[in-house]
């Protein structure tokens, strides 16, 4: 897969690099009595990848979860372009220029490759499989438009020829393509991306890298992963949580110098069963 090319339609050009800031502060999350994140603070620069790391059940997806609106803080503020957003709804996020990728795959299996991008392209495109049939574009001009970008996107990720094919008869590493290529259509500002190489060979692994790092031009990401090879080859800035608290942020040379990362990763190895064993420095892996 090579570098995605800028999808047609996009406006933005090599001139106008990304301004569009996240800005998470002070979160904290409760379910029940489970205090799943105390007083986290995170901020994905624009034109930055930034990682967020920690061991098992540190808060990585609850934060992640965050910020796409699928869980509400209990507490602490979201400002996306420097506007306070009150009550995000998972359903807003293409039209305020955020795209995501959710662990697994979730692509809709009665929908052909090419409707599952293209509903990605729609700018009222919802989470729900009778929603984004209604999402669908209904004038023909729509349709071919929305029908090149998607197209333009599969190119960019090797998958135009799986345009036809419904999901479910695809290999699991074509169909994370096609949902990574579902979030670019829509050419976010912010893309969400929560363990996008699980399930992905080594090979697949560095595309992925590569793939990520030629985003930085034009979108920030915001990446959830377990592989530590590829967090810390691709993120500028990377935030490591633990029992809900960040013990750590900076660069990946910073965090990796970090002794209380180190201890949180070896706590976490140690609890682990054998071949769910994570290794900090080593790159080693689990997911
Ligand atoms: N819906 C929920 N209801 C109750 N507790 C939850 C819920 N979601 C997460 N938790 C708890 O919140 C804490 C953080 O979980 P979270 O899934 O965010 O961690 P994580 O870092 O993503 O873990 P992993 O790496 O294992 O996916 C855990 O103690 C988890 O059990």
């Amino acid at each position: 897969m090579g570098p995605l090319a800028q999808p047609a339609g996009s406006q933005r050009t090599t001139e106008s690099p990304p301004t569009a800031r996240l800005e998470m502060t002070g979160i904290s999350v409760a379910f029940g009595g489970v205090l799943a994140l105390t007083d986290v603070s995170l901020t994905v620069e624009p034109g930055q990848v930034h990682g967020l790391i920690g061991p098992n059940g540190a808060g990585k997806t609850t934060l992640f979860n965050v910020a796409c609106g699928l869980v509400r803080p209990t507490e602490g503020r979201i400002v996306w372009r420097g506007d306070e957003l009150r009550r995000l709804k998972p359903a807003q996020l293409t039209r305020l220029g955020i795209a995501r990728t959710l662990q697994g795959v979730g692509l809709f299996p009665l929908m052909t490759v090419l409707e599952n991008v293209m509903v990605g392209a729609h700018r009222h495109a919802k989470a729900g499989f009778f929603s984004a049939l209604v999402a669908l574009p209904t004038s023909d001009r729509d349709e071919r438009r929305l029908r090149e970008r998607a197209m333009a996107a599969l190119a960019e990720l090797d998958a135009e020829q799986y345009a036809g094919r419904y999901p479910g008869s695809l290999p699991y590493p074509v169909q994370k393509r096609v949902a990574l290529a579902r979030a670019l259509v829509a050419d976010p500002d912010l893309l969400l991306l929560d363990e996008p190489a699980s399930g992905l060979s080594e090979e697949e692994m560095n595309e992925l890298g590569d793939l990520v790092r030629g985003l930085s031009d034009r979108m920030s990401v915001l990446l959830v992963e377990h592989h530590m090879d590829l967090v810390m080859r691709v993120c500028d800035r990377i935030t490591v949580l633990d029992s809900g608290v960040q013990i750590a942020a900076g660069t990946p040379a910073e965090v990796q110098a970090d002794p209380a990362v180190t201890e949180a990763y070896l706590g976490d190895a140690v609890e682990a069963e054998p071949t769910h064993a994570t290794t900090f420095e080593g790159g080693a892996t689990r997911g």
